[in-house]
């Protein structure tokens, strides 16, 4: 795999998801390559006909047109559903007099009757292709369009590209919008069809090709890509035979004296990250609970925040964690500066970002390019109250670039963004890891990644990752414990 300037996949990978602009630019550039719009056009209907026969090889299609080039797609799969000896029945939303370009050649070719959409094109159909609108919708969905999805009942759809009234960018429906079996799409994903809520509505999802040569991502420079282990596999520190445990990677990590729990949860995943020396700073009367508990941790007692900054002083460490059980009375704070000006590149969790709430400039002066940040909503919310909006791509990406930090906002999908723009999404966590403790666990994966890798994006991805494949594996009923002791599983799994 070839990669870009920064070290990521080139866009000839198929990890990336495009925006709605993006994808017509997409179109242009193919046409503009000399493939033509009819060629596209017969190449998606093509793709939706060959997939509805996989999966139905008979029965009574009702086909809903809308008036551009979703309707287009539209006829052609009416064609092809008929050449293969379905009973189709196509509804069109509008005047076929003013069907444009494409579309109205593939009215043609269909050749057949089409009657105006209305609720009763459904009677008797096994089936319904909702082709009314993709891309091209700009307001919601009303009147006999809107009545129609509302009666599909309990019949299979498949949409083409995106149900109708799901917008493709924002992944919110736009007046109604009825949930598909299978959405077909073309060339490469839209948010809607990988992130909440969208994607709960797009059903199974095929993405087709339709012929678009990935060269022309080069033109468009796509900034948001799904994280897959082929993001990165590549980059995945592995010990060689000259190493050794400090060279492997040494955290320097903050605890606490009351919620020493997340301190040890984050130091176990760090070591099973691949972090070769966890050094453990705790206040000395914690520090034989966390002596007895992290066999393996190298465990050292401070009293205050000077003996704090002596511990991580050590010149071999190379990454640092504070946040996960730190506590939020005043020291903490001075500790998480005491971090920062270390400047090694460091995760900030937790409490370390919950203690600058109404402070957070203080914070941010103190970052250093080497800062991965992260947060959950409610601690997004305590350092950027400015950011208004439930756009988790958006307000990730916006603290990014305000913060000159990597910002990784966790949630039922998480975004991870850099400075630069860069977005990761990542979109296999089940809903299983929201209980507590788990955002420790992924601290520490992120921080063992950090000190082998020093590089922020890359580790707060393949971290988020992980996490989530543990999720996987442990399933329903996990706890946040049962996390870190699947992580060589999935390393195996990785290398493989
Ligand atoms: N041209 C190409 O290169 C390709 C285009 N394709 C298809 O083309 C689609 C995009 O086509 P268009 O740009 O024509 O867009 P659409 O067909 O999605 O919709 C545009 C039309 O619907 C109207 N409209 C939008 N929202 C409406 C609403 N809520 N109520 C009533 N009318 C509404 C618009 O005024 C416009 O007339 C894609 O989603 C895809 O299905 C595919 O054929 C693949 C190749
Ligand atoms: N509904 C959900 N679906 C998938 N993942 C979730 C969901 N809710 C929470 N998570 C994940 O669980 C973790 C919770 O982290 P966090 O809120 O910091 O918990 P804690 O502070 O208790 O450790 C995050 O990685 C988050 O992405
Ligand atoms: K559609």
């Amino acid at each position: 795999m070839t990669s870009n300037a920064r070290g990521w996949p080139d866009y000839t990978t198929d990890l990336n998801i495009l925006t709605v602009a993006q994808c017509y630019q997409a179109d242009q550039e193919a046409m503009a390559r000399g493939i033509t719009g009819e060629t596209l056009m017969e190449a998606a209907g093509a793709a939706i006909a060959r997939e509805i026969l996989a999966r139905w090889p008979s029965g009574k299609a009702a086909i809903l047109c809308g008036p551009g080039n979703n309707g287009g797609d539209g006829f052609v799969v009416a064609r092809l559903l008929k050449e293969a000896g379905w009973q189709v029945v196509v509804g069109l939303l509008g005047e076929w007099s003013q069907l444009r370009g494409d579309a109205s050649t593939m009215a043609q070719r269909w050749g057949e009757d089409v009657r105006p959409l209305t609720v009763e094109i459904l009677d008797g159909a096994t089936l319904v292709v909702d082709a009314l609108f993709g891309a091209g919708l700009s307001k919601p969905v009303e009147g006999i369009a809107a009545e129609t999805l509302e009666a599909i009942g309990q019949v299979p759809v498949v949409a083409v590209d995106v149900p109708s009234g799901l917008h493709g960018d924002s992944t919110e429906i736009l007046g109604t919008a009825r949930p598909a079996d299978l959405t077909v799409t073309f060339f490469r994903p839209k948010r809607a069809h990988r992130t909440y809520p969208g994607a709960l509505h797009c059903g199974e999802v095929v993405v087709a090709d339709i012929g678009i040569p990935a060269e022309v991502l080069d033109q468009i420079a796509p900034t948001l890509w799904e994280n897959d282990l082929e993001l990165w596999r590549d980059r995945l520190p592995r010990p060689g035979w000259r190493d050794n445990k400090f060279s492997r990677g040494m955290l320097a990590m903050a605890a606490g004296v009351e919620m020493t729990g997340a301190a040890r949860l984050a130091a176990r995943a760090a070591q099973r990250a691949g972090a070769g020396y966890v050094l453990l700073a705790s206040p000395e009367k914690a520090s034989t609970l966390y002596r007895v508990s992290l066999e393996s941790v190298v465990v050292k007692g401070y009293r205050d925040t000077l003996g704090y900054s002596e511990i991580i002083s050590d010149e071999r460490v190379n990454a640092c964690l504070i946040g996960p059980g730190l506590g939020t009375d005043f020291g903490g704070m001075e500790k998480v500066l005491a971090t920062l000006r270390r400047e090694v590149p460091t995760v900030l969790d937790a409490d370390a970002l919950s203690l600058f709430e109404g402070n957070s400039e203080l914070l941010f002066e103190n970052l250093h390019g080497g800062c991965v940040l992260t947060p959950h909503a409610g601690e997004f919310k305590r350092l950027f109250p400015e950011f208004g909006g439930e756009d988790y791509l958006a307000l990730a990406l916006a603290a990014a670039k305000k913060t000159g930090a990597v910002i990784l906002l966790k949630g039922a999908n998480t975004f991870i963004a850099s400075p630069e723009g860069e977005i990761i999404v990542n979109t296999g966590a089940s809903a299983d890891l929201a209980t507590a403790g788990t955002g420790d666990v992924l601290a520490g994966l992120i921080a063992g990644i950090l000190a082998q890798t020093g590089e922020p994006l890359l580790s707060a991805s393949i971290g988020a990752w992980m996490h989530s494949r543990a999720g996987k594996l442990a399933g329903p009923g996990l706890i946040a414990e049962d996390l870190s002791p699947l992580i060589p599983k999935i390393l195996n799994e990785i290398n493989r």
